[in-house]
């Protein structure tokens, strides 16, 4: 039997129906639209694409997207001052800076330095504390993404086996803090884990956070396992997750595809954050429950 197919491709498009709604709302009582930087070093390929097509989103929901554009060689003192600007600047509600940044630059410094009410990735150690406690702030937009496709095809996710492949502070390490607060029991491999199939095996739900091509088969899953591809590794055969598409969807019971499936909810989970941070900062309250329907 085949497994149902996630369509992130579509239920992104959904939530970006809604905050376009919710954007309009929030002009009218603001008097102005809600505001996302976006600052992108150097000249990377990917980061670029990324980078155009946030743009081209935020555009659309009739939001402000304001793009900064450093050098490779520019010196970290150059785009801290950058980022003060915008922790200053009344307009803006949401800061992204891309990663990877150049080697010169130390990633945390950058990250640490962003308000953390304008940190829509959620990478501040302030949001990753009280996602780890329970406080609001802001989630990162892959694995909250995730957890939204998850509620699309799952009635609960209380009480099942979570098994979360990849522990970076952007993806995975979050991931498994939310589907703690989901209430699912979370195992979490990594490199140096011994037997990862054995763990795999396991997974009601799976996510997939690696990095390797194709890593994951079909027949590592549990029959019937909800799988979550978040790898998006660029191959001579084209876009491919970490997850063997082809065995897997033979063997799980919901699969996202690669590309259409975790991606387009990154970017609308940023313009959800955007939009929850312009209505927390002008204290005008927006419908966080609507926004995040599920539709299950
Ligand atoms: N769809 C989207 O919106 C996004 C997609 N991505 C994609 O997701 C993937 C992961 O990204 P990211 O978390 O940033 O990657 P990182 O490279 O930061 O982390 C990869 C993780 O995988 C683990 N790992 C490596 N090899 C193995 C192995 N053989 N078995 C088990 N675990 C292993 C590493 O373990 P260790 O810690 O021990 O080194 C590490 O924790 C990439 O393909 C990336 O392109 C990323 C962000 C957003
Ligand atoms: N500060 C920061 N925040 C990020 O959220 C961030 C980042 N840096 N650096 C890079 C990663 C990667 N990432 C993706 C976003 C969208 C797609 C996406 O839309 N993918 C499409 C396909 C895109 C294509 O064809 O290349 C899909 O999967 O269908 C993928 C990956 C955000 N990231």
């Amino acid at each position: 039997m085949s497994a149902t197919i996630i369509d992130g491709k579509a239920f992104a498009a959904g939530l970006r129906a809604r905050i376009a709604d919710g954007v309009t709302a929030f002009k009218a009582k603001a008097g102005r639209a809600p505001g996302l930087a976006v600052v992108l070093v150097g000249e990377d390929p990917a980061s670029n694409v990324y980078v155009r097509s946030k743009g081209k989103a935020t555009r659309e929901a009739g939001m402000e997207s304001i793009e900064h554009r450093l050098p490779a060689d520019v010196p970290a003192e150059k785009l801290l001052a950058l980022v003060a600007t915008l922790n200053a600047d009344p307009t803006i509600d949401g800061i992204l800076v891309q990663l990877p940044l150049p080697k010169h630059i130390d990633e945390q410094a950058v990250i640490a330095a962003i308000d953390p009410d304008k940190d829509v990735d959620g990478f501040h150690p302030i949001n990753a504390g009280r996602l780890a406690t329970g406080l609001p702030g802001f989630v990162p937009c892959t694995p909250f993404g995730c957890v939204m496709l998850l509620k699309s095809v799952l009635p609960t996710l209380s009480g099942l086996e979570a098994v979360v492949v990849g522990r970076s502070n952007i993806v995975g390490k979050p991931m498994a803090q939310l589907l703690l607060r989901e209430s699912c029991t979370v195992t979490v491999v990594h490199s140096r884990t011994q037997d990862v199939p054995a763990h795999i095996r396991r997974a009601d739900i799976l996510v997939a956070a690696v990095g390797i091509p194709e890593m994951i088969k079909g027949d590592w899953l549990k029959p019937g396992a909800t799988v979550i591809d978040v790898g998006i590794n660029r191959t001579d055969a084209g876009l491919v997750g970490d997850v063997d598409f082809a065995s897997a969807v033979e063997v799980a019971g919901a699969i996202t595809p690669v590309p259409g499936g975790v991606g387009p909810m990154t970017i609308a989970c940023l313009l959800r954050n955007t939009l929850v941070s312009a209505g927390r900062r002008e204290g005008i309250a927006m419908d966080e429950a609507t926004l995040d329907r599920t539709g299950l």
